[in-house]
């Protein structure tokens, strides 16, 4: 589904950040990723879904090398993939029911309100729908960002360090309704610091977890 083979990428035209990375993201399948802070995590998540090129190498998604994907070739690959960053944005002025359906109101879709009322029961959002974001808590920002990353029926849901400004409930809450998710046929790639957090995931679900360290991927032991 997602593929580097060989990938290098640097933001200037010195040193690459990230070398000769290769790497397979499976449909269904489950991983975590994780290094030091600076290490590339937000960059490799962010070549996933071609919001970067590769300098060097090549990045396939669905089947398709990346750098040729015209816009709509673009447009299409960031359908099938939700992202949760760690500090969503939302428009502020719209309340919750709004933002969470916006991906499909840009993009011209009908809105079906029964699913969306459903999305937000799972997210734990209902009694919050016309509340504006503005007025919600770290955690209830996140379960709202999470519900606007999977409105589209992503393929694969990519989530940035979602619960690095949260408590331990509120980011076991998060794992639980990704995990959720991922039994449900969807792939995760899920960036955090957190080790106590990626061993309660590991057991419940099995999961793999990569490492960046001295720009290049490794696939962590069992030793977490
Ligand atoms: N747009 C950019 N232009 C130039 N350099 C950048 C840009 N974005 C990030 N960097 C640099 O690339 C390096 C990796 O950043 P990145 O955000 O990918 O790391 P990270 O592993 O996600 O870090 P953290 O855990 O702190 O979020 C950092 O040194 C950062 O300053």
């Amino acid at each position: 589904m997602i593929e580097m083979q060989n990938l290098s990428f640097g933001y200037s035209g010195d040193e690459p950040l990230l070398a000769d990375m290769s790497l397979n993201l499976p449909p269904g399948s489950f991983h975590f990723l994780t290094g030091p802070s600076g290490a590339g995590k937000t960059t490799l998540l962010r070549l996933c879904y071609a919001d970067l090129l590769p300098t060097a190498g090549k990045m396939l998604a669905f089947g398709e090398d990346v750098t040729g994907l015209s816009r709509d070739g673009i447009a299409a690959l960031r359908r099938r993939v939700g992202v949760v960053h760690q500090d969503p944005q939302f428009l502020e002025h719209l309340p919750v029911a709004e933002n969470v359906a916006l991906p499909l109101i840009v993009s011209g879709e009908q809105v079906d309100m029964r699913a969306l009322g459903d999305l937000l029961g799972w997210v734990q959002l209902t009694t919050h729908s016309r509340v504006m974001p503005q007025a919600l808590s770290g955690g209830e920002r996140q379960r709202a960002a999470l519900a606007r990353a999977v409105i589209m029926s992503p393929d694969l849901v990519i989530a940035d360090e979602p619960t690095g400004n949260l408590d331990w409930d509120m980011s076991m809450r998060l794992l639980q309704l990704l995990i959720e998710l991922n039994r449900s046929g969807k792939a995760v790639l899920f960036a955090t610091h957190d080790m106590n957090l990626i061993r309660a995931a590991k057991q419940q679900v099995q999961a793999r977890v990569l490492r960046i360290a001295g720009k290049r991927l490794q696939l962590a032991g069992a030793d977490l």
